[in-house]
C-alpha cells in the first residue's frame, strides 16, 4: 500500500495517508471553518455531558440542530444540556439515557429514539473510557472493548435504517492516535489471559478504526458516510481511572487541547461541506491523518465485524 503522496488534497481516498499524526494544543491546532447551518437536522452524540462530546453538542446546537445528548448519567447530562440551551438559545437539546456498558440500555435507547424521532442525520459515537481496572460490562465484555467498540457497534446497527432513510447522513466515530499501538487480539478479546489497561484502550480504539473502514465499505452508494478521527490530546476527564495520568494531565495541561479545541475535528467530520461524499477516512486536526497499517487491514476489519455480530447476537450483512 502506498505511503505517499500525502496531504489534504487526498481527502476522499481512504488508502492515501494524510499528512498529520494529530497534535496537542500548540503543535498544529486545527479548526472547523465550516459555517454550515443544521436547522431541521437531528444529531445524536454519545457521552455529550462532558469533555469533547459536550463541546461538540454545544457547537451543533449553535448551528440549529436538534441534539440528542445520549448519556449514562441523566442528571449530569441534564446539567450540560440546560447550560447549552441557555447559552445557544436552542431549546432542542434533549437528554436521553444511554449506558453503552449494557446492551439492554442501548436497545431501549434506540427503541425510544426510533419511536420519537422521524429522522437521524448525524450520529457521533464519542463516548469512551480509558485505563479502567479490569472489569466487564453487563454482558460480560471487557469494559474498553464493550463500551468503546461493541456498544457503538450495536448502537449504529440499531439506528442505521433511520440514517439511510434520512440520507444524506453521517456517522462519526471518535477513535484515537492510540490506535497505532492497538492490536485486535482475537484469541483473547476480553483480556482474560492477559490484561493491560493502557493497551486495552488502544485495542478498542483500533477497533473503532477497523469498524469505520468496514462500515464505510458496506455503506457505499447509500449516501450515509462513516469517518473516524483522533481529537488530539485533550484536557478532559478521560484519564479519571489513573491517579498517575490525572497528575500528568494536570502537569502538562498547558500543552493539551481544551475540550473545545478537541471537538473541532468531530464538528468538521459532522458538518464540513467538502466531506459530503467522503467516507472511510481517518482525520485529525480537521485533516486526513496517518492510519496505522493495522488500521488498514481489511481482513482484520471483516473478522472483527463478524466476531462483533456474534458477541452481540445480531445479524448484520
Ligand atoms: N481526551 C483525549 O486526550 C482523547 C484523545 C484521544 C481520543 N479521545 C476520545 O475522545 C472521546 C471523548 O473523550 P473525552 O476526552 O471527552 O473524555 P471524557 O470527558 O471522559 O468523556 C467521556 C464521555 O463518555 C461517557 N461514557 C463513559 N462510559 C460510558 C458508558 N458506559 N455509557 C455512556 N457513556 C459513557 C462519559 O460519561 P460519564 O461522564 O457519565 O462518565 C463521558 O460523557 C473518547 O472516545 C476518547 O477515547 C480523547
Amino acid at each position: 500500500m502506498s505511503v505517499s503522496p500525502r496531504g489534504p488534497e487526498h481527502i476522499g481516498d481512504p488508502d492515501r495517508w494524510g499528512d498529520t499524526w494529530g497534535s496537542g494544543r500548540y503543535v498544529a491546532g486545527g479548526r472547523c471553518k465550516s459555517t454550515a447551518r443544521l436547522e431541521g437536522k437531528v444529531v445524536i452524540i454519545t457521552g455529550a455531558n462532558t469533555g469533547i462530546g459536550k463541546e461538540t453538542a454545544r457547537d451543533l446546537a449553535r448551528r440549529g440542530a436538534r441534539v440528542i445528548v445520549a448519556c449514562r448519567d441523566t442528571a449530569k447530562a441534564e446539567a450540560a444540556a440546560s447550560e447549552i440551551r441557555a447559552e445557544t438559545g436552542n431549546q432542542q437539546v434533549i437528554v436521553k439515557k444511554l449506558d453503552l456498558a449494557d446492551t439492554k440500555s442501548i436497545r431501549e435507547f434506540a427503541e425510544q429514539f426510533l419511536a420519537e424521532e422521524k429522522e437521524l442525520h448525524i450520529l457521533i459515537n464519542n463516548a469512551g473510557v480509558m485505563l479502567c481496572p479490569y472489569s466487564k460490562t453487563a454482558d460480560g465484555f471487557e469494559t474498553h472493548l464493550g463500551v468503546n467498540h461493541l456498544g457503538h457497534f450495536l448502537l449504529t446497527f440499531l439506528l442505521l435504517e433511520r440514517l439511510k432513510q434520512s440520507a444524506p447522513a453521517r456517522i462519526v466515530n471518535v477513535s484515537s492516535l492510540a490506535h497505532h499501538v492497538g492490536r485486535i487480539r482475537f484469541h483473547d478479546l476480553h483480556g482474560e489471559k492477559s490484561y493491560n489497561r493502557g493497551l486495552a484502550y488502544c485495542h478498542s480504539k483500533l477497533a473503532n478504526v477497523l469498524f469505520t473502514r468496514e462500515l464505510a465499505r458496506r455503506l457505499q452508494g447509500t449516501k450515509v458516510t462513516a469517518n473516524v478521527l483522533h481529537p488530539g490530546s485533550v484536557h478532559s476527564d478521560l484519564v479519571r481511572h489513573s491517579l498517575l495520568m490525572m497528575w500528568l494531565w494536570k502537569l502538562f495541561s498547558f500543552f493539551l487541547k481544551t475540550p473545545w479545541e478537541g471537538a473541532q475535528t468531530s464538528i468538521y467530520c459532522a458538518v464540513a461541506e467538502e466531506l459530503n461524499s467522503v467516507t472511510g477516512q481517518y482525520f485529525s486536526d480537521c485533516r486526513p491523518a496517518y492510519v496505522s497499517p493495522r488500521g488498514r487491514d481489511d481482513e482484520a476489519a471483516k473478522k472483527l465485524w463478524s466476531v462483533s455480530c456474534e458477541l452481540l447476537g445480531i445479524q448484520w450483512d
